[in-house]
């Protein structure tokens, strides 16, 4: 068996073949939650819903006493006529047989209606506990785990278990239940009959013996694989754009398919799984039904039942094999269920943010003393950085491809924690500030920049939300919006819009530019007002009449502010107060454009060379990245 190197291999099922380069994403990377949980998670439920299950339960329990009531009822009437009646006795006992079916249907609507409220109440809570612990998580943490997996566990395994609590839940109680009272009812009409229903409880308990541990096993597999199927089409989608500029669309399409392959491959084995169980659960009803018709044919030829009894007990017998079914098969359901449970309260067991007291601040500063970073335990990306940058200054970070610039900025704004050695903000270690302290001094700008679903108004405040003692004033809150837009020369675009600040934008209503996007994104940053920026490549992925724009709106933004620009293009770095020249994750090199041009070290190679493109390619200035050249 053959598995790629980012392939989880999975057993009892063949691996991609050899020939695909990219497997699907490693699947559960983030935990499961154990037994403990989901039980104290289940007494919780049960705990905070009693009244609600208690209803739920009594009404299906009503329905089903109504529904037992019918065979009794029908094997009376079979007797009386055999045994001669009048024709009112016949109708009252045909009018209680309707009116008991009656019952039993307006108590299985109520029953059913019960449990739907139920689910929902329970998929709602789940849903919004899920995203709030999601959104307490650290970013690195969430970065680390990726989108897909915690999608699916949102989505899917939210819905999964809805399905097992609207359900599975009911109707496995109600098929227990049902069992229990029938076969009390059998054994009040002929404790003779009832034996012959024991012939069923081998095939019942030992293929279920077999069969639950290994559809267990299937189905957690079989939801962790579903997870990466849609963390492919997320990635893909997301990035949809850049598979296309780099032509990624093949090996993607390889990835989904690889991924749709092992779910595929589950799938066969859970079904051949079911294609022996499901057999021997019908030999569990089908065995019982047959004997009980032989043993009560000789017991009522020897006269040892009447037929009254006779009658009840066959169509008792037939009813058990409904619920009997019922029961196992709706236990399949919950297994899905208690395997989607598990992985929504996995997420629990994620290192959590915890509440912190702002921190008293000396000023706004950023240092950074002896910092190493590594993703992973085996290697440093970033190694022995000091370096101090003084409130307002202008910091331009360059270096090869893969030199860390990313990752210093990302441990500037406290997005990932330094593994050794400290950053400080005011003197305080970024790690301990509480995350809205924290962007009130420093954001991150990268160039991908989300539009969230909602009006353009919602879009600049949601970073604000309580920051400004005005935000109940309206019209002194609009005039800030509409001054931000200016600045970032979005005025005109928004005024354009049909319902100006009150326009939807974002996924599902109307489109945004990249650009606009962008400065969207700047507007928000500058209502948020923090000390200091990072800007990492903000305007890379824009074209240059938007990349133009946007960096004029940049201009209006940092002026005043702590600015740490991460660039290839150099453009503009003569305006930095210092550079910073990266190379395999430490600081080679710092000092002003001149400084280091003096130095003639890696810098004033980088300039020179980007000097003569940019003069052989004329007025335009080369677009090559400074990483081509470092
Ligand atoms: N999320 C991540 N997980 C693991 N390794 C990573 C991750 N992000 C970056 N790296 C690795 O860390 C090193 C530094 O990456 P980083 O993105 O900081 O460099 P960079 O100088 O910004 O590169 P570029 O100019 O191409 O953006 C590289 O070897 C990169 O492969």
């Amino acid at each position: 068996m053959t598995t790629t190197p980012t392939q989880a291999p999975v057993a009892g099922a063949d691996t991609a073949p050899a020939s695909a380069p990219a497997g699907p994403p490693a699947a559960g990377r983030l935990p499961l939650a154990d037994r403990a949980e989901v039980r104290a998670w289940t007494g919780a439920f049960v705990r905070a819903e009693a009244g609600r299950l208690t209803l739920t339960f009594g009404l299906f329990a009503a329905a089903l006493v109504a529904g037992l009531v019918g065979p009794r009822l029908l094997g009376h009437l079979v007797e009386s006529i055999k045994n001669g009646t009048t024709t009112g006795r016949v109708d009252l006992l045909a009018l209680t047989f309707v009116a008991v079916l009656v019952a039993h249907a307006l108590f299985a609507r109520a029953a059913r209606t019960q449990a739907t409220l139920l689910g929902e109440r329970v998929l709602a809570r789940t849903r919004e506990d899920f995203v709030r612990r999601v959104l307490g998580l650290p970013l690195s943490e969430v970065e680390a785990v990726g989108t897909g997996d915690l999608l699916s566990r949102a989505t899917t395994d939210a819905d999964r278990l809805n399905e097992s609590i609207r359900q599975a839940v009911p109707r496995i109680a109600l098929a227990a239940v049902t069992l229990v009272f029938t076969f009390a009812a059998i054994l009040l009409a002929s404790p003779l009959l009832a034996l012959g229903l024991l012939a069923g409880v081998p095939f019942a308990v030992l293929s279920t013996w077999w069969y639950r541990p290994r559809a267990t096993r299937a189905y957690e597999r079989l939801l962790a694989q579903e997870a990466d199927v849609l963390a492919v089409t997320h990635e893909t989608t997301r990035g949809a754009a850049t598979v296309e500029a780099l032509g990624l669309g093949p090996r993607q399409v390889r990835r989904h398919g690889a991924a749709v392959d092992q779910v595929v491959r589950t799938r066969q084995r859970t079904t051949w799984l079911q294609t022996i169980w499901f057999p021997s659960l019908d030999l569990a009803t089908m065995v019982p039904m047959a004997l009980t018709l032989l043993i009560g044919g000789l017991a009522y030829q020897r006269g040892q039942v009447g037929l009254a009894e006779l009658t009840a007990v066959v169509l008792y017998v037939q009813a058990l094999g409904e619920p009997l079914n019922d029961l196992l098969t709706w236990t399949d359901e919950l297994q899905i269920g208690n395997a989607a449970l598990r992985r929504i309260l996995g997420v629990e067991r994620l290192p959590r943010e915890e509440p912190r007291p702002p921190a008293p601040l000396d000023g706004h500063a950023l240092r950074l003393e002896g910092v190493g970073f590594g993703y992973g335990p085996d290697r440093e990306v970033l190694s022995g950085i000091d370096l101090d940058i003084a409130p307002g200054e202008r910091l331009v970070v360059v270096g090869a491809s893969g030199a860390g610039k990313s990752t210093l900025g990302k441990l500037l704004a406290g997005v990932h924690h330094a593994t050794r050695g400290t950053v400080r903000i005011g003197g305080a270690d970024v790690t301990t500030l509480p995350v809205g302290q924290l962007r009130r001094e420093i954001v991150l700008v990268t160039q991908e920049q989300h539009v969230f679903a909602g009006t353009v108004r919602d879009n600049l405040t949601l970073a604000t939300e309580g920051h400004h003692a005005d935000a109940a004033e309206g019209t002194t809150a609009d005039a800030r919006l509409w001054q931000a837009l200016e600045t970032v020369l979005l005025a005109d675009w928004a005024r354009s819009l049909p319902d100006g600040l009150d326009t939807e934008i974002g996924p599902g209503a109307a489109p945004v530019s990249p650009s606009h996007a962008q400065q969207l994104a700047l507007a928000r940053l500058l209502l948020s007002d923090p000390h200091a920026l990072v800007l990492d490549e903000a305007t890379a992925l824009l074209d240059s009449t938007a990349s133009r724009r946007v960096e004029r709106s940049l201009a209006a933004l940092i002026e005043g502010r702590t600015v740490v620009s991460i660039v290839h293009r150099l453009d503009s770095v003569r305006d930095a107060d210092r550079i910073a020249v990266m190379d395999a994750g430490r600081i080679v090199e710092l000092g002003s454009h001149d400084e280091l041009l003096a130095a003639d070290g890696a810098y004033a190679a980088l300039w020179h060379s980007w000097d003569a493109a940019r003069t052989s390619e004329g007025c335009g200035g080369p677009q090559g990245r400074a990483s081509s050249n470092v």
